[in-house]
């Protein structure tokens, strides 16, 4: 419904939020005491407090005197049910951790159910954090879009393409089938975009990929895949097959523009000119890199070649946790330390690679990642009146490097209040808690007869 307005009286609207530095992500900069005007789920405008507080009487307005205001977070890869899996393995590298811990445990648990409950609680801990986006990677996506839909969440669910027997689908061929049978159910559902998701390079073959880029060619979605995550990838590849992962998947032709890799910690100049050429982006995800050491990604030198980069916590089974604020102050200080550079990924980059670059990782950038005129109003509030972000000379610098997730108070999903004063408004954790404790107990059963 279109907001009144007539010259004389102030235009009715929903909400104006009114704050005493705004970071719109787009145009670059901060704001002071401006006010964001949101009406039917979406940002009508943006201009200083006083003038919006004349041209719009809204019905709600409120005043966040010590706050930010800003993009919500955008978690550019996750695997959400895995919270169901957290601190079950950890302190192991990627393939002895997937092949003895992970994917044993995922073949006797893993069902519709699951995905649904572990999906639940991955939303909760992500909203309270201020993330208003996920991209995710796992078996059932429709459990995880039920997940989303109820708890107001946006999200990017990726069909699964695995060539190994899962309790989903018996090989990449029955996960292509499945995947095209599900497309059409999931399409149209409120804030919820699909992915065509090839596992990595090393468990799915040569047809499986051809189907996963005719699937997504013909049904126009983005393909997002694990990418040269470790040496032992690009090494094994190589041995087997005389090729680096990204140069089959480049001859096979799945990479183009909308093509997401995950990861691409183990780069040679060919690869980096790939990503140029072809115009890759990139999903970094330092924490779960550092707790398996793969190694990291070159954040220097993929921003200096012109590469667009989105952060995200990877599951909450190798990272430990789905911080978006700790993962992009991660990034910023291991850009620094990988490249021997204190310039490589200042604050304001690592905000702007977790709100608009995860937004462009995602396939949602036109819709949120910055807080423009006729963008969905996904944002959020973060309140530094806190000891840890103690005294404000920079409010950019407070939220890149000290804000923890505690201090936002504030989170909007296309206009919708999810979390007010810190309180989740739409579910109770208590029953989500509750409703996981069932599976825990399961999985830990197992856990301690294997
Ligand atoms: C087929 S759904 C996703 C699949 O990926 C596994 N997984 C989780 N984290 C990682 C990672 O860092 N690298 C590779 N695979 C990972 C997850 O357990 C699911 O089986
Ligand atoms: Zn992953």
């Amino acid at each position: 419904m279109p907001a009144e307005s007539s010259p004389s009286s102030p235009q009715e609207i929903d909400l104006l939020l009114h704050a005493r530095w705004i970071i719109p992500i787009r145009p670059h900069g901060l704001l002071h005491d401006h006010a964001l005007a949101v009406h039917a789920g979406r940002i009508l405008a943006l201009g200083p407090a006083g003038e919006m507080t004349r041209q719009y009487r809204a019905r709600e307005h409120l005043h966040l005197d010590q706050h930010v205001l800003m993009p919500g977070l955008v978690n550019a890869h996750t695997h959400g049910a895995m919270t169901l899996l957290r601190g079950l393995a950890d302190d192991l590298p990627l393939m002895t951790w997937l092949n003895r811990h992970i994917w044993p445990a995922e073949g006797r648990f893993v069902s519709a159910e699951f995905v649904r409950t572990g999906t639940q609680l991955a939303i909760a801990e992500m909203l309270r954090g201020g993330t208003t986006c996920f991209n995710d990677m796992y078996f059932f996506p429709e459990a995880a879009a039920r997940a989303a839909v109820e708890m107001g969440m946006r999200a990017t669910l990726g069909h699964v393409i695995i060539d190994f027997p899962t309790p989903y689908a018996a090989n990449a061929q029955d996960c292509l089938q499945q995947a095209a049978d599900l497309i059409p159910h999931l399409q149209g559902l409120p804030r919820i975009r699909q992915s065509i998701a090839p596992h990595a390079p090393y468990t799915v073959g040569d047809a499986g990929l051809l189907g996963a880029r005719d699937l997504a060619q013909g049904r126009q979605l983005p393909l997002h895949m694990h990418v040269h995550e470790t040496a032992h990838e690009v090494e094994d590849a190589l041995r087997r097959t005389g090729q680096r992962p990204l140069a089959r998947l480049a001859a096979l032709g799945l990479l183009e523009q909308r093509f997401l890799a995950v990861h691409m910690t183990q780069l040679d100049e060919s690869d980096l000119q790939r990503c140029r050429d072809y115009g890759l982006r990139i999903a970094h995800c330092p924490e779960s890199n550092l707790k398996l050491a793969s190694g990291m990604a070159p954040v220097a030198a993929l921003q200096a070649a012109g590469v667009r980069l989105g952060i995200g916590t990877d599951g909450a089974a190798s990272n430990n946790d789905l911080d978006m604020l700790g993962e992009l102050r991660s990034a910023a200080l291991l850009a620094k330390g990988v490249s021997g550079d204190p310039t490589a990924l200042p604050a304001w980059a690592a905000l702007e690679a977790a709100t608009l670059g995860s937004a462009e990782a995602a396939a949602w950038e036109d819709e949120i990642g910055s807080l423009e005129t006729g963008k969905a109003a996904d944002c959020i509030a973060i309140n530094l009146d806190h000891p840890a972000t103690f005294p404000v000379y920079d409010p950019i610098s407070q939220v890149a490097y000290c804000a923890g997730r505690d201090q936002v108070s504030h989170v909007w999903v296309a206009g919708r209040a999810l979390l007010v004063d810190g309180q989740p408004t739409l579910w109770e954790e208590k029953t989500l808690r509750h409703n996981a404790r069932s599976w825990v107990k399961r999985i830990a059963d197992e856990d301690d007869k294997a």
